[in-house]
This record gives structure tokens, sequence and C-alpha cells, in this order.
């Protein structure tokens, strides 16, 4: 199928494009601003579908909007009239078409020839009256405070809040790009004339700014944002694409002694704690029990033996554990237990707890296996 994308180096471009292609389909016609015009004469002729997603959004004077929203819309239009193409046009509109300013007017605009132009040839009008979008690869400093926001904090720059109690209706991009196919494929989601996409935020600029320094702490505290949260979820995503490219790693803490080491990765309060353990040749670790807290351990490197014996018994358990094979080995309460490095190289084991560990309440008993 032979679909044509204008706008197609734009923040939505860029994305529609990459999920296309993954999902197989290859013959795309890219129009931007510095494509060829005679191209779109080409790609008219025989294009089945076409997402109309250039516009002009923050234009250096206001006439511009005219020009780009309803000006190239209705050169486009032309073209395919021309051509006698009756392929659906999908257009990208804004709630601000509702709205007397200047890019509102000119969504407008572009909205009525699109519809007018259905109406009279027999394409397919599919109209959207997008809110801000977010996602990954939109400009920042230019057409949404969310980019802005998640450069200049990725960025360790400050960023202006004016009003914190905006609220903005906010898409995410992926749903975006998932409504769109789906339209591709003759599924659009309609509610009257217009088409929409099912899943939008209402969030105020307070809350978006707080996430997102929330997301820069979440390193120090080696803390992981609520992903059961969608919103936060999608904008976790969006932040970390900022992310430049000097500052993708971080270090951690490690508590190093004769022994070897061990490392808090992952600090929740609802899902536990996960560290990295590393036990130098022929050291034991451990010897202590729990009431309540809980482990799991997994040797990812070496070799080794846990050990466990229930606090009241004489019998030990042994389990013979090795990075050659990886083994998850729950650690019960009211066992003591302990881990030995039987290997001649340093072995590693990553150790869950079910609870960040609290020094004020440590729920560990020194007894030996
Ligand atoms: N992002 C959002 O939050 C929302 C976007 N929309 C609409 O969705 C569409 C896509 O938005 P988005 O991807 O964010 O915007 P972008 O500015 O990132 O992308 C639009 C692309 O279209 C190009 N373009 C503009 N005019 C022409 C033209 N006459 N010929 C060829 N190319 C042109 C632009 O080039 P150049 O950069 O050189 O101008 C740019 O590469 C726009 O129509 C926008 O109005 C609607 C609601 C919300
Ligand atoms: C739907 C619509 O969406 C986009 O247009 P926009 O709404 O202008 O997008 P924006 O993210 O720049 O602003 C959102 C709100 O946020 C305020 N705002 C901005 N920048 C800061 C800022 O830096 N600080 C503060 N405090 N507020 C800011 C601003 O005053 C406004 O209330 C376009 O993509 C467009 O194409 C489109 O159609």
């Amino acid at each position: 199928m032979k679909i044509l994308v204008t706008g197609s180096k734009g923040f939505v471009g860029k994305n529609l494009i990459a999920e296309l292609k993954n999902r197989g389909y290859n013959e795309i016609y890219k129009f931007d601003r510095n494509t060829d015009k005679s191209l779109l004469e080409n790609y008219t002729k025989d294009c089945e579908f076409v997402f109309h997603l250039a516009g002009v959004n923050r234009p250096q004077n206001e006439e511009e909007f005219m020009q780009g929203n309803f000006g190239f819309t209705s050169e486009l239009l032309a073209l395919l009239k021309k051509h006698n193409n009756r392929s659906p046009i999908l257009i990208t509109s804004s709630i601000q078409a509702k709205l007397d300013n200047p890019y509102g007017r000119s969504k407008k605009a572009g909205e009525d020839l699109v519809f007018n132009f259905g109406k009279e040839n027999g394409n397919k009008a599919i109209v959207y009256r997008l809110p801000n979008l977010f996602g990954k690869w939109c400009r920042p400093n230019y057409n949404s405070v969310v980019a802005t926001f998640c450069y200049n904090i990725a960025n360790d720059l400050p960023i202006k809040i004016n009003d914190p109690n905006v609220v903005l209706t906010l898409s995410y991009i992926d749903d975006v790009v998932e409504e769109f196919i789906n339209a591709l494929e003759g599924k659009e989601n309609r509610n009257g004339e217009f088409c929409e996409v099912s899943k939008s935020y209402n969030v105020s600029l307070g809350n978006i700014a707080e996430l997102i320094y929330s997301f820069k702490k979440s390193r120090e505290e080696r803390s992981i944002p609520n992903m059961s949260d969608e919103f936060t979820k999608k904008l976790y995503s969006t932040y970390l694409s900022y992310l430049p490219k000097d500052k993708f790693s971080y270090e951690l803490k490690m508590n190093v002694d004769n022994r070897g080491s061990f490392t808090e990765f992952i600090k929740t309060l609802d899902r536990g704690q996960v560290s990295v353990n590393i036990s130098k040749p022929g050291i034991t670790k451990g010897n202590h029990w729990h009431h309540t807290k809980n482990e799991k351990f997994l040797v990812v490197s070496g070799k080794g033996v846990i050990r466990f014996r229930k606090i009241d018994s004489d019998e030990i358990i042994e389990y013979y554990v090795s990075g050659d094979k990886l083994e998850v080995v729950d650690i019960p309460p009211g066992y003591t237990h302990n881990i030995e490095n039987l290997g001649d190289t340093d072995m590693v084991t990553i150790m869950w707890a079910n609870e960040p560990f609290d020094p004020e309440k440590p729920d560990t008993y020194y007894l030996e296996v």
C-alpha cells in the first residue's frame, strides 16, 4: 500500500513512519519542507492513503499560519483532484480549531477544505482535532511544554512555570500512532464528524513538572517511578528520550570491604529492593535470619552454596548454585542462612528483598547456620 506522509520529518511524522515500517508498510512517500515539490506531483498520482501532518505551529509571522495550514492543504488537495485520486485523507487538526486565534482559524480552514473536498470528490475525510501531544522526538523549546520541561530538566537547565494550575489535555504519541494506523486500516475512532484518540490525560503544568523532577531524583534515590500509573509510565519514557548522550549512565554507591561488595540497585516501597552482591573466593556472607523479611538470591556468575537451618533444628539444607545455570533460591523467614563462594573467581549474586533496607528496623538476627 502506497502511503503519503506530509510533515514526515516532524514529531508526529517520524513516530508514525517508524511504526508503519515496523508493521510492514514499506511503500511510504515522505514529504517535508525540503522535499522537491515535483515529487508531491508524483506521489499524489498513485498514493492510496494520505497522512497530512505538515502544519505550521510556531511561525515567525502570523500570516504563515494561513499559508501553511490552509494554503498548503489546498495545494495538496488540488494535486489529488488533478490525478483523480480518491484515497482517504487523514489530517491533524487541533483542539485549537475551536478557538478564535490565528493558529486555530488556520486549522479550522484546513478542516473545512478537507471536509468539502471529501464531499465533492468522494475521498474519505478523517479529521482529528488533537489535544497537546507528548512523546519522544518532539522538539524542545518549540511547540510542546512537555518536551521543553523534559529537555531542560534532563540537561540541568531551569524551567519557568508561570501558572502551575493550568490544566492540559495530553495524548501520548504511541496512542496517536496506534489510532492513525487503525484509521489507515479503516477502523478510525469517530465521535460525530471528527475522529479522536481514545486516550488522553488531564494534567496540570505543576504536576507535570513535579513528576519530571521526581524522575531525575529517582536515580539518586535508586527508586522507580510508579509504572502502574499510565501517564507516569508514558511521561517517564518521554523524559528518558531527552537524556543527553553523555548522561545515560549513573554510578551506584558500592559498599566495598575485604569480602567483596554490596550495592543497592533499585529500591521501591511496595515491591522491595534489588541489590548486587559480590563475594570473593572462599568468602561466606550472611549467617542471619529474619522474622518477616524475605529474599530471592540469583547467582549470575561464579559458583557457591546457599545453606539454611531452621533456627530450632540441626538439619542443614544446601543449594549448590552457579552462574552456568540460572536458578532463583527463595530465602524463607525463620531459617538462618549463608552463602559461600566455592569457586576461584568472584561470585556475583542478584539479591531481591521484599522491603527496602531500614537500619532502624532491619529484622535481621545473627546466628551461625
Ligand atoms: N504536536 C502537537 O501537540 C499537536 C500537533 N498538531 C498538528 O499535528 C501536525 C504535526 O505536528 P508535529 O509533528 O508536532 O509538528 P512538527 O512541526 O514537528 O512537524 C511538522 C512538519 O511539517 C513540516 N511542514 C510544515 N509546513 C510544510 C509545508 N508547507 N510543506 C512541507 N512540509 C511542511 C515542518 O517543517 P518545518 O519544521 O520546517 O516547518 C515539520 O517538519 C501539525 O499539523 C500540527 O499542527 C495538532 C495538535 C497538537
Ligand atoms: C493542541 C496544540 O498543542 C500545542 O500548542 P500549545 O497548546 O501552545 O502547546 P504548549 O505545550 O507550548 O503549551 C501548553 C500550555 O502550556 C503553557 N506553556 C508553554 N510553555 C510553557 C513554559 O515554558 N512554562 C509555563 N509555565 N507554561 C508554558 C502555554 O501557555 C499553554 O497554556 C501545539 O503543538 C499545537 O500544534 C496544538 O495544536
